[in-house]
């Protein structure tokens, strides 16, 4: 065994295995090293004249553009703002490399070193691993062919170059790399293997070997990594541990520049502490390249994090991985720490991010927000919402991919991934509006997706944030995450209630909810004015202030935004004329309604979602840049909506006459929360309207506080069951027993007498399951109606084609079920005379249409041949149609027509 084997064998303990993972984290710093920017090639965006800086929106580019040029490589087509662009890179290093390239001409050396000496670590670091990649990029193109895949696989690299002379000409290919390198090259001159491999090169590699394992062996004695896998130390200089060598300059020079080298490392390697905070400081952003403290600069107007924001960047759990909630108020600033979350998991620890959102439009916003960063630093980004996001998810081999969802986009993603064995793929679910999970319908998909993604337990950690949980400890347990909560706004928030003519100031104190009157409200209305604006809505808006009026329903959304757009007075509807205009014709080619339109060239709105996708995103962009200043809107634009509202009208949260109030504290909280965000107002107002009589009725809700959250699983339980056993999750009773014991419903609660009992539901649904025929007991061909429940819940399952389908498809089996019917139907007979046939079938069918049965009589006696044919083959006959319209039970028909 020669000296250089021993010394392999002695070192490989540790050092060996850090270094595997190592270049891991090497391979990541390398797209770090690639985009850091040098300090003073960043250009200022400050306005000269003004001394401000320029807030600059997302560039704009569809998601599927960034997802194209990320992918391509392309991004410097990418039209970014300002100052973000072409910077980013290091357009120096060519300079750099011709520099070092005159390595053997003695007389240059000192200039060499007083080079290194003069940069910064960061850009040292870079030209190194810049060089490295290089070289190997060189060797790849060289020797296609004659790489030996048994010297690749003992990672010792075999070159097949010309002479060392000739190898030293091609000195912008061949740069610094070798001062640092710890691995070993053999060259392969012609036949001559080794043969200008000399001792002193080889004494040089074990000097080289020994000082990188003390490297190596100091760094794996960090208690913080060592716990921890700390991403921040895993994003700094673990690349140097990792750097191949090839031996090509003279020895001399190298001796030097290793000197140097060694000085610079051994610096920092003093004192471990200066070592980490160094790190921190100057070489990352949060624990991001620094390159992003640029970007959120300019796409944000971020220089600076909260307090808050930072601590809870470091907390244990962030660090150890473990499970977290976040509770601030409403405009506390919690997306932000979810995005640097999320591009650490992709850029740092080469995993991809799930981000869910409870809206298609919010889903939409994020996907613009984040888009310059995807660009910049090298991510990808996908849309999974809507008609939008493949399934199963792309594979990714160059970049790594933030998914940002709805949520029952993001339970198929889930689904697609454990399917085919793919979900280690997903290092983070950050979850946004936590307490939907509370919520019908949506809340229980929220819940099978956390409850499988738990269950699996694949080391994914999952984050979840929200303003309104009462019972954050009770979500935590279910998470098996710890809680973090602080009160902090940014901007002041003042709450007023107007009761009658009165404006009261609402004041929280320890006692519950106290009001201050404020003053009078005279707003000099006529009669006529009166009788249309009752509650003041225009009044309140006076002064121009960019204004949301919730309201309870889509139609008093509307009159609303009519009545303030013909009550507004002169000096706030004149404004921006050409920009209304502009987005009059924009709205009128979507075809929105003569009522929008003429609310709009006013600077008024409504937003509800009877609106069409792109409509709504038209009028948010206006109202961002103040082309709008008041949109009237259902919750649409309650939740999680980064809009520039200074403030915030309630109207219609008492509810109907006598009924109860129509507002949960929770959606107060909410709605008035959308008032007074940092960066977009200086300050939020919101007024609440209503009558002396409903405030009695709301007080008492909004003093009560925000309710706790509870299970709304148990209709998505069958779901939850059939999928567990679809993806060979779990296939018997005992264990589809231990899934459900997962669930937030399995979680005893303070507002609930008894804990669910997990067992009898259980049995419950594999009755249920068993009987529709989409689980079949293994090995017994039919289901045997007498098995008892007990001997069922031993049994072990097997999921039917129809189960199957109903997972696919992510449906309920009820509506697998119809569709099969109605494929069934379409497959005896289609009408192919016209569409409508067609059309039926592609109707979604899980929201019912309820027609007026008189209508409906008047549309069939209408229908002409084709109509006829596909009623018929619907099983609609004049009968029934004479049966509906007098209230009497259909005959012949199922509940799909
Ligand atoms: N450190 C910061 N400095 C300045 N502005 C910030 C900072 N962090 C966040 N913001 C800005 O504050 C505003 C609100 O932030 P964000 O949307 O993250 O709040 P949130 O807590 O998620 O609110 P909500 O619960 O209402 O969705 C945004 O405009 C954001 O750009």
């Amino acid at each position: 065994m020669n000296s250089k084997d021993k010394r392999n064998i002695e070192h490989t303990s540790t050092p060996k295995r850090r270094r595997l993972s190592l270049r891991r984290k090497c391979s990541n710093l390398k797209t770090y090293i690639y985009n850091a920017p040098h300090e003073d090639s960043i250009p200022e965006i400050a306005d000269e004249e003004t001394n401000t800086i320029h807030r600059c929106e997302s560039p704009r580019l569809p998601c599927n553009q960034v997802e194209y040029l990320s992918e391509s490589g392309n991004s410097s087509d990418i039209p970014c703002s300002p100052g973000v662009s072409n910077n980013y890179t290091l357009n120096n290093i060519s300079n750099w490399e011709s520099l070092v390239s005159s390595a053997n001409n003695k007389s240059s050396s000192h200039i060499i070193k007083q080079e290194i000496e003069n940069i910064s670590d960061e850009m040292f670091c870079s030209l190194i691993e810049k060089s490295v990649s290089n070289q190997e990029e060189v060797v790849m193109k060289n020797d296609d062919n004659n790489v030996n895949s048994q010297a690749n696989h003992n990672q010792i690299f075999k070159l097949n170059c010309g002479s060392k002379d000739e190898l030293e000409t091609r000195n912008e290919l061949m740069p610094i790399s070798p001062i640092i390198n710890s691995k070993s090259f053999t060259f392969n001159k012609g036949t001559n293997q080794n043969e200008n491999i000399n001792a002193s090169t080889i004494n040089y590699e074990v000097d080289i070997e020994n000082y990188f394992d003390e490297i190596n062996h100091t760094i794996s004695n960090f208690d913080t990594v060592k716990l921890n896998k700390s991403s921040l130390f895993e994003t700094k200089d673990s690349f140097l541990l990792d750097i191949k060598d090839d031996s090509i300059l003279g020895q001399e020079f190298k001796s030097d520049i290793h000197d140097l080298v060694e000085r610079k490392l051994e610096t920092k390697l003093n004192d471990k502490q200066a070592v980490m905070s160094n790190l921190k400081s100057s070489n990352s952003f949060y624990g991001l390249p620094i390159s992003a403290k640029e970007l959120f600069k300019t796409f944000r107007n971020i220089e600076r994090f909260y307090d808050w924001q930072e601590e809870c960047l470091n907390l244990d759990a962030i660090k150890h991985r473990r499970n977290l909630i976040y509770a601030l108020p409403t405009s506390g600033g919690k997306t932000l720490v979810s995005e640097v979350l999320m591009m650490r998991e992709v850029i740092n620890r080469k995993k991809n991010a799930l981000f869910i959102l409870p809206y298609v439009a919010i889903v939409q916003e994020k996907i613009w927000a984040l888009s310059p960063f995807a660009v910049q630093l090298d991510f990808l980004i996908e849309e999974y919402a809507g008609g939008k996001g493949s399934l199963p998810p792309k594979k990714r081999r160059k970049k790594n991919t933030i998914y940002i969802a709805t949520i029952e986009k993001g339970l198929a993603l889930v689904r697609s991934l454990i399917e085919l064995r793919r979900l280690d793929e997903l290092g983070l679910i950050v979850v946004d509006e936590l307490h939907l999970i509370g919520e019908k319908g949506r809340g229980g998909t929220l819940e099978t997706l956390l409850t499988t993604v738990i269950f699996v337990n694949q080391n994914i950690q999952i984050v979840g944030m929200s303003a309104t949980i009462g019972n954050l400890s009770e979500v935590a347990t279910f998470l098996k995450a710890e809680v973090y909560e602080r009160h902090f706004r940014p901007v002041e928030l003042t709450e007023y209630v107007k009761l009658g003519s009165t404006l009261h100031r609402m004041l929280w104190t320890d006692e519950g909810l106290e009001l201050v009157p404020d003053r009078e409200l005279d707003f000099n209305y006529s009669a006529e004015q009166r009788a249309r604006d009752p509650d003041g809505v225009c009044g309140l808006l006076r002064g121009g202030r960019a204004a949301l009026v919730f309201c309870p329903t889509q139609r008093s959304c509307e009159n609303v935004a009519a009545t303030v757009a013909a009550m507004l007075p002169p000096e706030m509807a004149d404004g921006r004329a050409e920009e209304r205009l502009a987005l009059v014709e924009a709205l009128r080619a979507e075809g929105s309604t003569d009522a929008l339109l003429q609310a709009a060239s006013c600077g008024v709105a409504y937003h509800h979602a009877g609106l069409a996708t792109d409509e709504r995103h038209l009028l948010e962009q206006a109202f961002r840049s103040g082309v709008l200043s008041t949109i009237c809107c259902t919750s649409t634009l309650a939740a999680g909506v980064n809009l520039p509202a200074a403030r915030v009208l309630l109207r219609g949260a008492a509810g109907a006459r006598g009924g109860p109030p129509a507002l949960s504290a929770a959606a107060y909280r909410q709605m008035a929360g959308r008032a007074g965000r940092a960066g977009l107002a200086a300050a939020g107002e919101s007024i609440l309207i209503c009558s002396p009589q409903q405030w009695e009725h709301l007080k008492p809700v909004l003093e009560a506080g925000v309710a706790p959250v509870t299970s709304v699983l148990r209709p998505s339980l069958e779901s939850l069951i059939l999928s567990a056993v679809t993806l060979q999750l779990a296939d018997t009773g005992p264990e589809l027993k231990r899934l459900l014991d997962s669930t937030f419903m399995a979680v005893p609660k303070a507002a609930e007498s008894a804990a669910a009992d997990t067992r009898a539901a259980c049995q419950e649904v594999l009755r249920s399951l068993t009987r529709a025929g989409v689980l079949d007991v293994k090995g017994q061909r039919k289901l045997n109606q007498d098995n008892d429940d007990e001997e069922l819940y031993n049994s072990q399952f097997v999921v039917s084609r129809l189960g199957q389908a109903a997972v696919k498809g992510c449906l309920s089996v009820e509506a697998a079920r119809r569709l099969v019917a109605e494929l069934r139907r379409a497959a005896r007979g289609l009408v192919l005379c016209g569409p409508l046939h067609l059309l039926y079938l592609a109707a979604p069918h899980d929201d019912p249409v309820r027609p007026d049965p008189r209508h409906f009589y008047s549309l069939y006696c209408e229908l002409d041949e084709e109509g006829l044919q596909t009623a018929k083959a619907l099983g609609i006959n004049e009968t029934n149609a004479i049966r509906m319209m007098t209230g009497r039970p259909m005959a012949c028909l199922g509940p799909h027509v």
